[in-house]
């Protein structure tokens, strides 16, 4: 902090009513105090003072009825400095507060006269009398005061501190087959944000799915439920393999983890952007003319329907079975998502459409009802509505007509996955699941068993995930706009396997990782 100026010199005891009379105590505004700053002690300072001057005093300045304009009046005049004998305590503590530097020195006090031309290096405590070519020692002031003062007071500095010590909890969650090697580059993308961007995450990593089966017994351990819940968000990479299909429904990785895991934490809400990155239009088996620019947001429910309805198994006396899953829904369920939707599309270009299953299910003849209902409400937002087969047809042959697609589970669900084909691959659609106070981010794809451990998977899904979960979870706009910038950069020269065009470099799930973090770095 570089402060010089001319110094202006005021003797002892100069108290707070000097500093600011108290027929001015009525504005708290900086400004309008400044222009009385010292006026009972020199009626035309406030006109004569220069920005960088330096008040130098003798002992007790400051004293009198404690009020922070004192300090307040002084700092918005312009003056970078009060060098005194002494302080009144009162005073000394509200510059402190408010920011301004103040410096004990008997010498200086003695060696320097009006208008000297003085500079003050407020860390070390050295005065230069520059007119005289002399030095000063003032006392030194503790590091962390002078920390306050760098911030502009105490306010500034508290705000800054809670900023600087917020730690941000990510439970990790890797569980089956390339669950593990995806996760792994999502968090070299975050580390290399906390590093760019000087934030503190702190990583936990727990069993989930399967691979919480076989080392533990059960697919959605206690203490993996209990990281969650003391968590700010949680990254999940795959859970699910034919390893684990046979087992009792409860303890199979999707029914046993999974689901009661998006339940528990009240996560009714499945964003899935598909967005086609220009240097990919080529990747998707559609034209390129069809897809390029997509930029479509699946809003999936959740935590309802066919997946969480009574499900049952009967054997029947002539030894055949009979089965049932139900569809349910209540009115709140579906506002809220629905709401979420138009919310979504309000920032976005303005459009919902709602897939449904309308002339058949008694439960889509009711979303439409209440949906069409919120719409009126968004006279902003153009609304339609589409059979899901439809939808399925106009998703391959026009998808750029989608802007937000509101859906339930299932059909969520199957939508999702065909819309993540627009973009190139499965392996490059994100998703965060939100709506709860902990928000899970994890790729649309499943665990993909076949390729575990060969390093081939494309861990773009996940990493952008991880861009989701700044976004939604730690208001982070920047930071996940960083990796997804990322991303489109490093696409331009790597590729994995699945979205691999001829000219560009094929590389491994780690070394796309690796540049993507590097990228980061960079950016
Ligand atoms: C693994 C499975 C239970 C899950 C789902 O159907 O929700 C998955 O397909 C998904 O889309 O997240
Ligand atoms: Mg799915």
């Amino acid at each position: 902090m570089g402060l010089k100026g001319k110094a202006w010199k005021f003797g002892a005891d100069i108290d707070t009513d000097a500093i600011i009379p108290a027929r001015y105590l009525n504005t708290s505004d900086p400004v309008e105090l400044a222009k009385h700053c010292m006026e009972d002690a020199d009626t035309s300072f406030a006109q004569k003072v220069q920005p960088g001057d330096v008040i130098v005093a003798d002992k007790n300045f400051g004293c009198g009825s404690s009020r922070e304009h004192a300090p307040i009046s002084i700092k918005y005049a312009g003056v970078s400095c009060v060098i005194a004998k002494s302080f009144a305590r009162i005073f000394y503590r509200n510059a402190f507060n408010i920011g301004l530097p103040i410096l004990e020195s008997t010498e200086a006090v003695e060696g320097i006269d009006e208008g000297n031309e003085v500079s003050v290096n407020a860390e070390t405590g050295t005065i230069t009398n520059v007119t005289k070519g002399e030095t000063y020692q003032a006392t030194v002031v503790p590091p962390f005061m002078q920390q306050i003062i760098a911030a502009g007071g105490l306010i500034n500095y508290v705000a800054e501190r809670m900023k600087v010590k917020k730690m941000y909890k990510i439970a990790v969650l890797p569980g089956d087959g390339i669950g593990p090697e995806i996760t792994e580059q999502a968090l070299k993308a975050l580390k290399a944000v906390a590093e760019h961007f000087g934030h503190e995450f702190q990583f936990t990593e727990a069993l989930v799915g399967g691979a919480a089966y076989d080392a533990v017994g059960h697919p959605l351990p206690k203490e993996t439920l209990d990281l969650c819940y003391s968590s700010d968000a949680i990254l999940l990479g795959a859970v699910g393999g034919d390893k684990w299909a046979d087992l009792p429904p409860e303890l199979t990785p999707e029914r046993g983890a999974l689901l009661p895991l998006r339940k528990l934490l009240g996560l009714y809400a499945n964003l899935r952007p598909a967005v086609v990155f220009p240097a990919l239009a080529n990747a998707s088996t559609l034209k390129p003319e069809v897809v390029e620019g997509l930029d479509i947001m699946v809003v999936r429910e959740l935590t309802g329907g066919l997946y969480f309805g009574e499900k049952k198994r009967e054997d029947l006396p002539d030894g055949t079975v009979r089965v049932t899953d139900t569809l349910v829904y209540t009115t709140e369920e579906i506002v809220r998502i629905a709401r979420l939707a138009f919310e979504l599309a309000a920032k976005r270009r303005k459009k919902v459409t709602l897939v449904d299953k309308a002339n058949v299910l008694e439960s889509s003849r009711y979303w439409r009802e209440v949906v069409a209902n919120m719409a009126a409400e968004y006279p902003d937002i153009e609304f339609n509505t589409m059979y899901v087969d439809n939808a399925a047809m106009q998703l391959v042959k026009m998808p750029k007509q989608f802007d937000v697609i509101v859906t339930d589970n299932m059909f969520g669900d199957i939508l999702s996955d065909q819309a993540s084909q627009l973009t190139g691959s499965l392996g490059m659609l994100a998703s965060a699941s939100i709506g709860g106070k902990i928000g899970l981010y994890e790729p649309s794809h499943g665990s993909a068993p076949k390729y575990a451990g060969l390093k081939r998977a494309n861990p773009i899904a996940t990493v952008m995930s991880g861009a989701m979960l700044l976004r939604y979870s730690f208001d982070m706009e920047k930071e996940a706009k960083a990796i997804e910038d990322a991303v489109t950069e490093v696409l331009k020269k790597y590729r994995t396997r699945d979205i691999m065009e001829e000219g560009l470099q094929l590389v491994n799930t780690d070394e796309m990782g690796d540049r993507i973090a590097e990228q980061i770095l960079a950016g």
